[in-house]
This record gives C-alpha cells, structure tokens and sequence, in this order.
C-alpha cells in the first residue's frame, strides 16, 4: 500500500471517536453572508454539510446573506444603517431582504447541496410555524446621561416561539432543512431576524451538539488580533463593555450565550473562509475558532 493511502486510512480511523460521539446528534451551522466567498468555498461548504450527513450527523443550516441584502438595496436605492450589527429595517427592506434570503440565497445553498449529492429542503420561520417572531426591543445607554434609550429598529424580530417539528419531518425524510432568518409575527407582519439570532434559537430548542457560527474572521480576536479561543459570558460581557468585540460580532456571541443557556452543549465561532473549517471543527480533539460553553 502507498504512504498516500495509509495517511487516507489513518485519517480516517483517526475521526472514528468523533464520528461515534456525534452520531444522531444535531449540529447548527450558521453560514453567514461573508462566508459564502466564491464558488470553491461554497461547494466546499455543502460538501461538508454532505458528508456530515452521510456519517449519521443531522446538519442544520441557518443561512444568512446580510452583505447580498445590502447590494440589493443599493441596486434598488433604499438607504439602510445598522445599529449594533442589525440592519434599520422599514417595510421596504423587509420585503426586500425576505426576497434576498429566501428566494435567493435559500434556493442557491439547497441547490449547491443537492448538486453535492444530498437532499435538502429550503425554508424560513415561516414554514410549518417554525419560528414566530416578535418585534426586538433594543435599548442602548447614553454614554452622557447613563440613561436607557429604547432604540426602534423597525421590522426587525427575534423567535418568540419555535416549533421544530418541521425539521424533525425534515430530517426523518433524510434531508437537510436550509432555513432563511425571516419570520412572522403574530400581527402578520415579515420580520427580519439576524442569522446568528435565528440559528442561535433553532439550536438551544433542538438541544443541538454544537452551533457553528461561520464568519469571515479565524474566531474572536483580542485587541492585539490574537485568537481567543474560549470564552465565558463574563468574559463576552467584559469585552463587549470595553469595546474589544464591535458590530456584527456582538450579536453572534449573544446567540453563543443564549443557545448554550438555551440548552445547546456548546457554540462556536470560526472562519467560514477556510474550507473544511467544519470538519476540522468536529473531528479534531482541539478544534478551531472560539469556543463558547454552558456554565458548569
Ligand atoms: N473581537 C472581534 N474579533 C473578531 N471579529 C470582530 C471582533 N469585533 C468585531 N468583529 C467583526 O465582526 C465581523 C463578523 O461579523 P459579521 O460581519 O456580522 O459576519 P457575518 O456576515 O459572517 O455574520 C468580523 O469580520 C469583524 O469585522
Ligand atoms: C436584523 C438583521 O440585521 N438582519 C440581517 C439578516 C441577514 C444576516 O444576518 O446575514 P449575515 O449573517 O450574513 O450578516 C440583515 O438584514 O442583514
């Protein structure tokens, strides 16, 4: 046998452990907007998502798509701002990021899996009720006064409540539920959610193995750029009061916090740029990226 094929076979053997800890269990991926990239990252990704399902492992995507919300709206000439990482969403941007997110980008991951070789089935809260949403209620202090201003940020929702049956449909189908973060509210009305928000939420409720956060950075960084790679709330709070971690990364360690709270073993963050950051992720002993686990 050729060296080539007993590094193959050592490679494998090597990922057995993972494959039997993790075998039935649920894994949220969070596949932002930055990560997608080019065309090599991409199938890479729905490579991975594949694979995974194939060992046993039920994946979850949770996509976003904030960046292609953005051209978009330039295109159409619709202003937005964002405020702490979410988007200022007036009813305008909500239908448009709805047709960004779930007729776009949705369509184009479930289609690049299943050009993979998987069976995926796309959907946003609103399908089958699995999220509905309530209006995000944002308060910020004034530096100044030290005095909470409440913030409105529009059309923009967080899950009041989840039902996963959908998904449990899904996965006893044998496929990979793709979910847009768009969701109704009780009043009817479209709400976009922030992807992490929404993945964060799916994975506390389906008490998932892991919630991977894919972004365009290696994890979280300190001041000095040095990867962080494990953090408590307190160390998040602490380094989001002085500033350490800023826009889009405040959210996505807020989900961390809340799905771990929620009942999800542990979230991490890590780069979605570099291919197979997944599989890294789960079949190496360290991992990669910022780990953020339950309280013991
Ligand atoms: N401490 C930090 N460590 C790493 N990235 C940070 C930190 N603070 C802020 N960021 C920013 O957060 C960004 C990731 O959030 P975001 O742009 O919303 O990503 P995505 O589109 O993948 O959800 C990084 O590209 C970086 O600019
Ligand atoms: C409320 C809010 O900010 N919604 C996001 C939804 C998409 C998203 O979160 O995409 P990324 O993960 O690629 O950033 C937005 O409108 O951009």
């Amino acid at each position: 046998m050729t060296d080539a094929a007993q590094a193959k076979a050592a490679t494998l053997m090597e990922a057995l452990p993972y494959l039997q800890r993790y075998a039935g269990r649920t894994f949220v991926v969070k596949y932002g907007g930055h990560a997608m990239g080019d065309e090599d990252a991409a199938t890479a990704f729905a490579r991975d998502v594949v694979l995974l399902k194939q060992v046993g492992i039920d994946p979850v995507v949770v996509h976003g798509g904030g960046p292609q919300i953005g051209a978009m709206l330039e295109r159409l000439g619709h202003e937005s701002e964002f405020i702490d990482g979410l988007r200022v969403t007036d009813a305008t941007t909500a239908e448009i990021a709805e047709m960004v997110l779930s007729g776009g980008i949705n369509k184009a991951i479930v289609a690049r899996i299943q050009q993979e070789g998987g069976k995926a089935v796309g959907l946003s809260g609103k399908d089958g009720r699995l999220v509905q949403a309530r209006k995000l209620e944002r308060t910020r202090r004034d530096p100044d006064s030290a005095i909470e201003q409440v913030i409105d940020l529009g059309f923009v929702g967080e899950p009041e409540t989840i039902d996963t049956a959908i998904i449990a449909t899904a996965r006893d189908a044998g496929m990979i539920p793709v979910i847009a973060p768009v969701a109704a509210g009780a009043d009817g009305k479209t709400y976009n959610i922030n992807a992490d928000t929404m993945a964060g939420a799916i994975a506390g409720a389906l008490g998932a193995a892991r919630l991977l956060l894919l972004t365009d950075v290696a994890g979280v960084q300190d001041k000095s750029g040095t990867l962080i790679p494990e953090l408590s709330a307190d160390d998040i709070a602490r380094l989001t009061e002085d500033g350490t971690i800023s826009g889009g990364m405040i959210p996505k360690l807020e989900t961390c916090v809340s799905a771990v709270e929620a009942g999800c073993e542990a979230a991490v963050v890590l780069d979605g740029r570099v291919q197979h950051a997944m599989l890294l992720e789960f079949f190496t002993e360290t991992g990669v990226g910022t780990l953020v686990r339950a309280e013991r």
